[in-house]
């Protein structure tokens, strides 16, 4: 077989393994039990459970026989495979292939901070900084909003009182006509503090003084008066179904959606039929302002860009500036067609409003580009005035109440600790209903979804008694599926969800409709796609397994939960070493505590792991003994085994690669199925389990995607720092890092059959023109293809000569 990059080393024998596996070292009967185990498995190719090491090698009470590593450097200790489960069709010849399984608790770096005594998360939680004001204190209609709009929040919409930046701008935007920048923090309401006004002041156009109906009220077809541009298309959507539920009270005005990934016809018919309020991804509106002839803005007073650092990140500088350049070139209709007088009642000029809770350096290039002389809108007075005293940028927090702590995990404990986590998480009824996971690229959370995941798909729920219409089966769809590993008793059923931005646009949608509305305790895995904006209740916890490329973009991912005064947890994961610094340039209004990842792994291996069909329950009398240590290597080893299975074709369909290919299915063209299927076209039927190709590509996709850190924050990432080696064990693979490394190309995959050349921003961020996708390290930027990403031949320069660098060295990297 043509290398292609792929190690060979990994192509397994269709031999059964020897009836006879030889355990050396340890005590006698902990040997014993193994050899037991493992004949029993050949017996009835049942999953083996192995008390005390998982290697074979049963030496818990004497210290592990050194042996040397492969440069020589005996204080590793590393250790042959020794393929101890038999179940797990590993090669008979694993010792001639050259795979390494380290010892998961050995040859770990240690923290460099003093976690002797961790800082223990009990304090009372602070008072929400992004709640509600006080009912008696504040309501709507003081702010200036018609009765009408008051009573229909309070009502129907549950919201009785505002909260702070409501209550700033709201009276601002009603009364004066000035451009503004609104700051404030994550989850504090700011899409109705600028919506608010702008329908207000619409629905103003049809009502008389005392608040009672015009007889010629203004309609669809009386004008765009307001455009809001969002970054992604997701939070098109979610913008959309606020303004929805409050324009119920004007049912006589309409708004809509254009974004990327969506029909351009359809979204033309549309905006033929009339429309008042138009939500769009910048790229897409360009493309309709350039080509849709019937899309008039002469009458448009407001243009709201929500997330506006985002967008100038993901690379929309041009397509803003032509839209700016548009909107302001076509002359202010001071009347609308049917001659209805629209100044004085709306803004006389036009009103740009930029929003966001982070304040990055290129949002000031985006207010020069947009704004004309602002006020800058933040939640409290004081920090409004400090602000333009000092005219400093202002200083952006999470939520007090938000709890943030850190884990400082060694590379190789990364993925048993995440499943520890998550498991104790769910340990409880109802103490966490919904948990998101940050990767860092698409590759990586295809391949964590893919191993969370159960292999098998459960009936459909019953169908609801009320009703003869079966529900339909949430597991039908690729990107859901049920968890195995992180179910417990309390919480047996645990649904798992990926987004990233390489899916098809009616598949990611339906999946974040599926996350939000999933009744069971729920968990997404993610990447940046879903950092801005989302709004989705119930988040009580956000893990942050890769850390984010910038600070702002934690703080945006972290917000994700502890919305309107609600209380969230937000746990980061570090890697001992330079990367330990990085708590101390991250804003939290408590501190950051921090978190043993032993108490982590002990808390969530406390009881057995459930794992994955066909392994069915491995609650045995030998696994309930079993030590915290003891399951951790034996989960380890459990997944490094998966990766080792034998191909889907010449497995059963359920087999859990099938399922892998399967879920990528769902992915546009250049997902990770083509791209595994494409290496083979032509050629003898694969090798390897595309689980496996799985777990090498999002090995490779992580460490590109580690090297777009922004440059103030590489001394904490830094990529030379890097134990290849372990972070392979992260995900479950044995290989020497070279050889996983190899054959890496810097051409992404964008979600077409073409690939595009990757991009890197200033800061040396990657992105692609499309499809959100970076080398197989997608930075999920999308647009649905409108997008353009900002390039940097110095970073991308930069960036190549690590990888090199890096990949040149990987075969002086050790497993220990
Ligand atoms: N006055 C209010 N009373 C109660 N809930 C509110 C109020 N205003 C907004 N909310 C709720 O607060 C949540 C967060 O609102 P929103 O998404 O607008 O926050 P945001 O400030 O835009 O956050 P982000 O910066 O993360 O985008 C939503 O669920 C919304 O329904």
């Amino acid at each position: 077989m043509a290398d292609d990059g792929m190690l060979l080393n990994f192509e397994l024998g269709d031999a059964q393994l020897k009836s006879q596996v030889k355990f050396k070292g340890g005590r006698w009967r902990d040997r014993v039990k193994a050899q037991k185990s493992a004949k029993q498995v050949l017996q009835n190719g049942a999953s083996p459970t192995l008390p005390g090491r998982t290697t074979g090698d049963f030496d818990s009470n004497r210290p592990a026989k050194r042996l040397r590593t492969e440069d020589g450097d005996s204080s590793r200790h590393i250790k042959m495979a020794r393929t101890a489960d038999a179940s797990s069709k590993a090669p008979s010849n694993a010792m001639k292939t050259g795979q390494i399984s380290s010892s998961l608790f050995t040859s770990n770096p240690v923290a460099v901070t003093d976690f002797a005594q961790p800082q223990v998360d009990d304090a009372e939680p602070a008072k929400p900084s992004n709640a509600p004001l006080s009912e008696e204190a504040e309501n709507f209609q003081t702010l200036g909003l018609s009765r009408r709009v008051a009573q229909h929040l309070a009502t129907k919409l549950d919201m009785k009182a505002p909260t702070a930046i409501q209550k700033n701008t709201v009276p601002q935007l009603i009364k004066e006509d000035s451009d503004a920048f609104l700051q404030a923090e994550t989850g504090s309401g700011k899409t109705l503090a600028y919506l608010l006004p702008i329908v207000h002041r619409i629905m103003a156009l049809s009502l008389n003084e005392g608040g009672t109906p015009k007889a010629n009220k203004v309609h669809r077809n009386s004008g765009l008066f307001a455009i809001v541009l969002a970054p992604t298309r997701e939070l098109c959507k979610q913008i959309s179904v606020v303004l929805e539920k409050l324009l119920r009270c004007a049912p006589w005005l309409v708004c809509t959606t254009v974004m990327g990934g969506e029909s351009k016809h359809s979204e033309k018919a549309r905006i033929r039929k009339g429309v008042n309020i138009l939500i769009a991804t910048p790229g897409r509106l360009a493309d309709h302002l350039d080509n849709t002839k019937i899309l008039n803005v002469g009458t448009v007073r407001w243009l709201v860009l929500d997330e506006g650092d985002r967008m100038m990140e993901m690379g929309f500088e041009e397509d803003i500036r032509t839209v700016v350049g548009k909107i302001r070139a076509d002359k202010l209709q001071k009347e609308n067609t049917e001659g209805v007088v629209l100044d004085g009642i709306l803004p006389s000029r036009r009103v740009t409003i930029l929003c966001s809770a982070t304040m990055k350096m290129n949002v000031q290039k985006l207010g020069e580009i947009s704004l004309e002389d602002a006020v800058h809108i933040t939640a409290s007075k004081s920090e409004m005035e400090q602000d333009a005293a000092a005219g400093s940028e202002a200083v952006f927090a999470a939520p007090a109440q938000l709890k943030q702590s850190c884990i400082v995990v060694p590379a190789k404990l990364r993925m048993v600790t995440l499943i520890a986590l998550l498991k104790s998480t769910f340990a409880r009824k109802g103490s966490v209903m919904k948990a998101i996971v940050f990767i860092s690229c698409a590759d990586s959370v295809d391949f964590h979804y893919e191993m969370l995941k159960d292999t098998k798909v459960p009936d459909p729920p019953t169908p609801d008694s009320t009703t003869t219409k079966p529900e339909r089966n949430p597991y039908a769809d690729s990107t859901v599926a049920p968890a195995a590993y992180i179910t417990s008793r309390a919480n047996p059923r645990v649904a798992l969800h990926k987004l990233h931005g390489s899916l098809a646009q009616p598949v990611r949608s339906a999946t974040l409709d599926a996350f939000s509305k999933c009744k069971d305790p729920a968990v997404l895995i993610t990447t940046d796609i879903s950092s801005r904006g989302l709004d989705v209740a119930a988040v009580d916890l956000v893990i942050e397994y890769d850390p984010a490329f910038a600070v702002p973009d934690h703080v945006h991912r972290i917000g994700r939960t502890a919305r309107a005064g609600r209380a969230g947890k937000a746990v980061l994961f570090l890697l001992p070493g330079s990367e330990e610094g990085y708590t101390s340039i991250l804003p939290a209004s408590t501190p950051i505590t921090t978190e043993l990842y032993e108490s982590t792994l002990q808390k969530g291996l406390a009881t057995p792991v459930n794992l994955p069909s066909p392994h069915t329950p491995t609650a045995t009398k030998e696994t309930e003994k079993q030590t915290w240590t003891s399951r951790a290597e034996a989960l380890q080893l459990h997944l490094e085994q998966r990766l080792l299975a034998k191909p889907a074709a010449e497995e059963s369909p359920e087999d859990e690669g099938a399922a892998a290919a399967g879920a990528a299915s769902s992915s546009k063209s250049g997902s990770s199925k083509s791209r595994h299927h494409q290496h083979f076209a032509g050629r003898p039927k694969p090798v390897n389990n595309p689980l496996l190709d799985a777990a090498r590509q999002a090995f490779r996709s992580h460490i590109r995607a580690y090297a777009t850190h922004v440059r103030e924050e590489r001394v904490y990432f830094d990529i030379t720092q890097l134990h290849l080696g372990h972070l392979a064990k992260a995900f479950g693979l044995r290989e020497t890092p070279g050889g996983i490394g190899g054959g890496v190309s810097r051409r992404a995959h964008t979600g077409g059959a073409t690939e595009k050349k990757v991009r890197v921003s200033s800061a040396g961020k990657v992105s692609s023109g499309g499809g959100g996708g970076y080398g197989g390290g997608r930075r999920d930027e999308d647009d649905g293809g409108d997008g353009v990403g900002v390039v940097d031949e110095d970073a991308a320069r930069r960036m190549k000569q690590k990888m090199r660098m890096v990949m040149n060295a990987a075969s002086e990297f050790n497993l220990g």
